[in-house]
Parts: structure tokens; C-alpha cells; sequence
């Protein structure tokens, strides 16, 4: 085996993700694990849970995240790779620690782990890697031997992410009436996060003025405004945007959101609009509902014609870019040189959180890092 296609150290591939209700009755319970101990208005909850509703109870994410699974597994199969790859979620089963458990008990001691979260967050980083934390002591506790887990980079910025949203855009764009199109705004769309935890996103050293949440957001969306304006001739409009807000009304969350925003724009008397959900790696409930449903009326409802444009999901160059990030790693633990794709201008993220990075609000132990209390 060539040394840039040597997994070693790696034993296996985690793919941790949010997970989803699959069913009517397993809706309450999902709530309950997602906010356990976080203080979501009651009436935000009876809300979220009609989402889930109006598609049967069903979350697509779990599809998603199968059909992400064979993406991988086929692509490291081609390539080589030979390491397993498996799922495990922190809020519905497969249940991370059952997952882990499982890796454990068939023997891998050293493990990489990809989130389906491309950006830095408490939500989308360290709320994972205390997940991981949480899971290893139970293993621990069950007296089982614990495996070594590392976190893959973030990976917002890498081409294999990046180029299939270019492409999305592009496809949407398309789908416009051509009287239309070139006058089209594009609203790059993330998940909202109290303005806090924005600012104390990544390291301390990018904290303040949406830390590195919004930084990191603000980079991917120039780059995909700058390769559609390059491929079509017409230079977009974009702004960054937001959705899905949750919480107390009085506590600043990052606006604006999508709706106002597709408001402003008829104001403004902008032809037509590209919903971009650069935020999301796959059509997870907030874009089928969030987008699809909600911001998809309201642009109805003001007679601005809209598209929503396609997220990463299973594409298979993200498939190549997740066993790129793991032979990259791979690379440097065993203190030999790799390339580090990255689009944009912040380059590539750092491969182990600082102390610092993503504070929660309440500290916790968490794996995978550089305050992490495992080897
Ligand atoms: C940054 C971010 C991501 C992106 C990174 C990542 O992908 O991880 C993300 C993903 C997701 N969020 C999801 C679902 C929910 N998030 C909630 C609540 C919250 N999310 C937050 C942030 C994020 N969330 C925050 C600050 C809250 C409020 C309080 C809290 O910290 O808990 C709630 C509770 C009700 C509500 O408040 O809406 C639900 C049901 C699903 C599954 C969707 C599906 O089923 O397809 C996914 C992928
Ligand atoms: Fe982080």
C-alpha cells in the first residue's frame, strides 16, 4: 500500500451524527434526548414536534446518513482503504455508545470520527466530542478497553464539500426563468446560534464578532459567489443569512433570519432568489421544513420566485473528500507530511481543538481534543 493511501493508524471510520425520530411515537422521545437540560420553550418544542408531524413522525437525516454510509463504504472499498465504517448518533439509535461499544468489542482501538457538521459550534463540535467523552466512560465503566478517538477537521472549506454546493446553485440558477436569472440574490442559509455562542465559536484566539461560526460561513459562501459568478458571467448578490432560531425571544440569536430576509429582498424589488443551505450537509428537517415548506410559502406569498439548492448529502466527492481527511490525518499522526485541501482564505482547520475552543456553557468533559481527559 502506497504511503498516501496507509490508513494506519486508523482502525475505523465513526460517522457521528444528530439522528432523527423515525416514526410518530418516537418524536416526544427525540425532543426529550435533544433538549434534556437546555431550556427550550415548551411551545418551540410542540412546534418543532409538528414539523416532524407533517412528514409522518419521520426525520429524513437517517436516510441521509445510510445513504452517506454506502458512499463511504463504496468509496474506501475503491480505494483501498480497508477499515470499516460505522454509525452512531447523539440523539436517537443507533446510539453513539452502543456504536462505539460495538467497534470496541470487534476489536478497533483507534479510531477517526467524521460529524455531520461541517463548521465550528458547541452544537456542531464540542457538544460531540463531549458525546464521545460520555460514551468513553461508559465503556470505561463497563471495564472495556478503551479505543483512541480523534475528531476529523472541519471540513466547510474542503472542495469535496464545496464544489457540489457550486454545483447546486448552478442547477438552480438554471431553473429560474432566464428573464430572471441574472438578477438573482443569493441567500446563503445556516442554522441560527445565540449571538454568545457565535462569538465564543473555534479558538479563543478567533472569538468576538461571530467568532469562527460565522467567519467560517461568510468564506464558503464568497467562494461559492465568486466560482458561480466565474462560471455564469453575472456577479449575484449574496448575503448570509439564517434559520431555525430556537430559545427565548429577549436572548440574541444571529439574524437575519431567511424569511425577513426573503422579505427585504421583494422590497427591494429583487427578481428571484437561490436558497443556498451551505449550513447543512444533508436535507435534514430544517431544510425540508424550514426552507422547503416555511420560507418556500412566504416567498410564494410575496410573489418573489424562489429555489432551494442542493445539499452535499451522499455525493460521492464528498465520499472521496471524507477518506481524504482521514489519509491526511492518518498522515500526520504518524508524523509524516500531507496534503491540506482547503478553498477560501481561513485555509485548513486545525486537527485537535485548543482548549477554549467552542466553550460550553457548563463544563463538561470532552474527547477528542486538546482539554481531553482520554489519551
Ligand atoms: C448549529 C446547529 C446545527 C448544525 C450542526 C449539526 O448539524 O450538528 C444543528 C443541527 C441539527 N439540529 C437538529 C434538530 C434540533 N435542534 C434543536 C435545537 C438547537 N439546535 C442548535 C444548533 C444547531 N443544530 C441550537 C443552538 C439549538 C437550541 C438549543 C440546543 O442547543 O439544543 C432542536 C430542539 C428544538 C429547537 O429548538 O428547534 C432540534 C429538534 C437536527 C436534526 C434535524 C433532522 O431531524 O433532520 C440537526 C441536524
Ligand atoms: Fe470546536
Amino acid at each position: 500500500m502506497s504511503d498516501q493511501h496507509d490508513p494506519a493508524p486508523y482502525d475505523a471510520l465513526l460517522l457521528l451524527s444528530f439522528g432523527g425520530p423515525e416514526g410518530p411515537d418516537d418524536v416526544v422521545p427525540f425532543l426529550e434526548n435533544v433538549t434534556r437540560g437546555r431550556g427550550i420553550p415548551k411551545e418551540r418544542l410542540k412546534e418543532v414536534g409538528q414539523h416532524y408531524f407533517l412528514f409522518g413522525g419521520v426525520s429524513p437525516i437517517n436516510d441521509q446518513n445510510r445513504a452517506l454510509l454506502d458512499a463511504l463504504r463504496t468509496d474506501f472499498a475503491a480505494a483501498g482503504l480497508g477499515i470499516p465504517v460505522h454509525w452512531g448518533n447523539r440523539n436517537w439509535a443507533p446510539y453513539l455508545t452502543d456504536t462505539l461499544r460495538e467497534m470496541v468489542t470487534d476489536g478497533r482501538r483507534h479510531i477517526a470520527v467524521l460529524t455531520t457538521s461541517a463548521y465550528a459550534s458547541y452544537s456542531g463540535c464540542r457538544q460531540y466530542r463531549e458525546n464521545l467523552a460520555d460514551a468513553l466512560a461508559t465503556l470505561e465503566a463497563e471495564g472495556l478497553p478503551l479505543p483512541r478517538v480523534d475528531k476529523l477537521r472541519h471540513y466547510f472549506n474542503h472542495p469535496g464539500f464545496v464544489e457540489p454546493m457550486i454545483e447546486g446553485v448552478l442547477a438552480s440558477l438554471a431553473e429560474l426563468d432566464p428573464a430572471l436569472r441574472a438578477g438573482a440574490h443569493l441567500a446563503f442559509t445556516t442554522h441560527s446560534i445565540p449571538d454568545s455562542a457565535a462569538d465564543s465559536s473555534g479558538p479563543v484566539t478567533e472569538h468576538g464578532d461571530g467568532g469562527s461560526y460565522v467567519r467560517q460561513h461568510l468564506d464558503v459562501a464568497r467562494v461559492i459567489a465568486d466560482a458561480v459568478r466565474e462560471r455564469t458571467g453575472n456577479d449575484h448578490p449574496w448575503e448570509l443569512v439564517y434559520q431555525s432560531r430556537s430559545g427565548a425571544p429577549h436572548i440574541p440569536w444571529l439574524e437575519p433570519d431567511i424569511c425577513d430576509h426573503l422579505e427585504a429582498l421583494h422590497v427591494a424589488g429583487a427578481p428571484a432568489a437561490v436558497m443556498v443551505p451551505i449550513g447543512f450537509v444533508s436535507d435534514h428537517m430544517e431544510v425540508l421544513y424550514d426552507l422547503d415548506t416555511e420560507a418556500t410559502a412566504k416567498a410564494a406569498e410575496l410573489g418573489l420566485p424562489v429555489r432551494r439548492s442542493a445539499t452535499v448529502g451522499a455525493d460521492p466527492r464528498f465520499a472521496a473528500a471524507v477518506r481524504e481527511l482521514l489519509l491526511e490525518r492518518a498522515a500526520h499522526e504518524r508524523g509524516a507530511r500531507a496534503e491540506r485541501c482547503a478553498l477560501g482564505a481561513l485555509g485548513p482547520s486545525h486537527d485537535l481543538c485548543p482548549i477554549g475552543c467552542c466553550p460550553a456553557r457548563a463544563e463538561r468533559p470532552a474527547a477528542a481534543g486538546a482539554d481531553s481527559p482520554y489519551a
